[in-house]
């Protein structure tokens, strides 16, 4: 998707708190988004969801599966936890039972299973906050887009939710992001831009650590993945017997040498992003 000339300010007469953003986002891609307090990175983050549109521009290609998780969710609905999930399962194209199944499983994932009869209003804000991750991740988005959506949650749904980020990305998403911490996905993005003075500038905001690429593995052959992967690395079935696992490039070294010591048998690496064309991958 893209974003072309994208202007957004409050009101008629409001500063443009953003103004000229031309930005594209490619599928199989980790965005970040950094900037000061009060830049503008949840304006942004609402434009791509699409929950608010440009003052001035446009935003096309965006996918039809997109989800959101907002800086701040709206608790007070009337519904229990799994009843609210349910509901947004099928508003999201789930049918009837497979949104339900489909509401109990991120519940259950994110560690908040009890919770399930629990109306909103009741809930901590931890597990509220597992409610509306639960509900960006219930139908596999193709547009994932994540207003600091780790805060609040506790070290385990964390590592969940990073799990759930690369596995997006490793089969085709968008997945953008806002984080305070910097050592969030820390070397996986393959793009980070910066909201300075209403203006999207690409490139990590100063004083932040250069993102590094990532690499995308095909392989087949072993009975189990080496238990010791890189950190960073994900995983998904691939054609036929294969498994595709992506990495951070400079992590790949290591992966490789994990997966052929484990005697799986290596078809293709290339850089991520790449697999639509495979003239630019290493044949192995
Ligand atoms: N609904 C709104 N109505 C009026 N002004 C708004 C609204 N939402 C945001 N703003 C203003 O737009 C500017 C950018 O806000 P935004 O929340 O996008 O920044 P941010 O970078 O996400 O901030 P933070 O880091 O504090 O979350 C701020 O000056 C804010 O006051």
């Amino acid at each position: 998707m893209r974003l072309t000339g994208v202007g957004r300010r409050y009101g008629p007469r409001g500063p443009w708190v953003l103004r000229g953003v031309d930005l594209d986002l490619p599928a199989s891609r980790l965005v970040r988004v950094t900037g000061g307090n009060g830049s503008g990175k949840s304006t942004l983050l609402r434009l791509i969801a699409g929950v608010d549109a440009p003052a001035e521009g446009r935003v096309t290609g965006r996918p039809a599966r997109t989800a959101y998780v907002p800086e701040r969710f709206p608790a007070a609905l009337p519904f229990t936890a799994l009843d609210y999930l349910t509901h947004l399962g099928r508003l999201q194209g789930l049918r009837g039972a497979a949104a339900r199944d489909r509401a109990g499983e991120w519940l259950e994932r994110l560690g908040a299973a009890r919770h399930a009869r629990t109306p909103l209003a009741e809930l901590s804000k931890g597990t509220s906050q597992k409610v509306a991750v639960a509900q960006a991740l219930l139908a596999a988005p193709d547009l994932l887009v994540l207003d600091e959506a780790w805060t609040g949650l506790d070290t385990a749904s964390r590592a969940v939710l990073d799990h759930a980020v690369r596995e997006r990305v490793a089969r085709g998403a968008t997945v953008v992001f806002v984080d305070h911490e910097p050592r969030r996905l820390e070397g996986e993005a393959d793009a980070e831009y910066a909201v300075t003075q209403g203006r999207v500038r690409p490139g990590p905001a100063p004083g932040s650590r250069r993102s590094a690429a990532r690499v995308r593995i095909v392989a087949s052959g072993g009975r189990t993945l080496p238990a010791d992967l890189p950190g960073g690395t994900a995983v998904v079935p691939g054609p036929g017997d294969a498994t595709v696992l992506t990495v951070p490039a400079d992590r790949s070294d290591a992966l490789l040498g994990a997966l052929l010591a484990a005697s799986w048998h290596i078809h293709h690496l290339a850089p991520a992003g790449a697999e639509r064309n495979d003239e630019e991958g290493v044949r192995v």
